[in-house]
């Protein structure tokens, strides 16, 4: 069985506690919405899709828990909770996304003829699990769809991928999405080996991806962040392949600090750099990267290793957590669990995507 960010069954929550991993495995429960505010903000809990489903699924253990509310109440409940969990973390859309489409679905639940405080809260329980089913569904299809693409585009088998923070079942409801589609290689007999970069400051690679890939038994080895150039250069990297926090209309895309630098290193090399990620990451209306908002953490995070201050008092730190890399360094392609794009396909694909499946909700309702 791969590792489980999240264990939930109809009214209860629990997280695993990634601050303690590789060390310790402990689930923390999470009662309610204020208590997933404060695992995202601590990043107990982590990684962009991870984020919304923790904060939809507190959401639906609370509306569980809780003594029935009058209907506008509860409706109220629901949109102000949502609100509340979009400011956890600003930089990666999927709360955010989550949050506005079930506040649109609630509104329209609520205005449905025999609407009843418990119809609503029943089916924004139902609308929360199904997040967490879809990311599963939508993380092995981007697996498998960026491993058939790997195979036919790039030279050299089996193939050596370089990777960057966490993207891994920690970082998602199961599976993940660059690790995704490492592990959909390496069950295919197609991975040769990867190289996980640590990630400073946060050391999402050096204490999360090191352990799901020796968890999964992939063949791995954890490499400086300041290493990724001479590994491009001598270990036979044959694609880059990350995350993404917010991919926007134009392809730029936000990802853990340091993506960026490794695209620029890649382009170098002319290794192919993709990001993949689900459509629940993409944010079509912000037309470029200049748009985002990048999330700065506190300084403790450069200045301490182990709770131990290993800097200098009285230095300045500076610590943005994600940057954004332009669309014409992702020169791969951007790989969802509708195909794999251009960054210039990716908004028309999407697009039309979303139409068509408008369209089969419409005649479904
Ligand atoms: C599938 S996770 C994709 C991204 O969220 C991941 O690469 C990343 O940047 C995570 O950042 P984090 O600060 O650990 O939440």
């Amino acid at each position: 069985m791969s590792l489980e960010s999240v264990r939930y069954s109809r009214g209860s929550l629990a997280v695993l506690n990634q601050l303690l991993l590789p060390h310790e495995s402990r689930y923390e429960p999470v009662a309610s919405v204020k208590e997933a505010w404060e695992v995202i903000r601590s990043m107990k809990v982590r990684g962009a899709p991870a984020i919304a489903i923790v904060g939809c699924l507190s959401l639906a253990v609370e509306l569980e828990s809780n003594e029935v509310k009058e209907k506008d109440q509860l409706v109220m409940f629901i949109l102000e909770s949502l609100e509340f969990l979009v400011t956890s973390r600003p930089t990666a859309v999927n709360m955010a996304k989550a949050a506005e489409q079930l506040s649109a679905f609630v509104h329209q639940e609520a205005v449905r003829a025999n609407a009843t405080s418990e119809s609503i809260r029943k089916s924004v329980i139902e609308w929360a699990e199904d997040l967490l089913r879809k990311d599963v569904e939508d993380n092995k299809k981007i697996g498998d769809c960026g491993a058939q693409h790997l195979l036919q585009k790039v030279p050299g088998h089996p193939i050596t991928i370089l990777t960057h923070c966490n993207t891994g079942s920690l970082a998602t409801a199961g599976y993940g999405t660059a690790l995704g589609v490492i592990r959909s290689l390496h069950s295919m007999g197609r991975l040769a080996h990867v190289y996980c970069t640590e990630t400073r400051p946060y050391n999402q690679g050096a204490r999360l991806t090191a352990y799901e890939l020796v968890y999964e038994k992939i063949p791995a080895t954890l490499i400086a962040d300041s290493m990724a150039s001479i590994a491009m250069k001598e270990k036979g990297v044959s694609a880059v392949v990350v995350g993404a926090d917010r991919v926007v209309a134009n392809g730029d895309t936000a990802n853990k600090v340091g993506t960026y630098q490794l695209a620029i290193a890649a382009k170098h090399h002319g290794i192919p750099f993709y990001v993949a990620a689900p459509s629940t990451s993409c944010d079509l209306r912000l037309a470029d990267g200049g748009h985002i908002v990048i999330e700065e953490r506190p300084s403790q995070e450069l200045t301490d290793v182990n709770g131990k201050r290993i800097t200098a008092q009285g230095i300045g730190v500076w610590n943005p957590a994600f940057d954004v890399t332009p669309c014409d360094l992702i020169t791969g392609g951007i790989i969802t669990e509708h195909g794999v794009f251009s960054p210039q396909e990716l908004q028309a694909a999407l697009t039309k995507v979303m139409k068509e499946e408008g369209k089969r909700q419409k005649h479904e309702a």
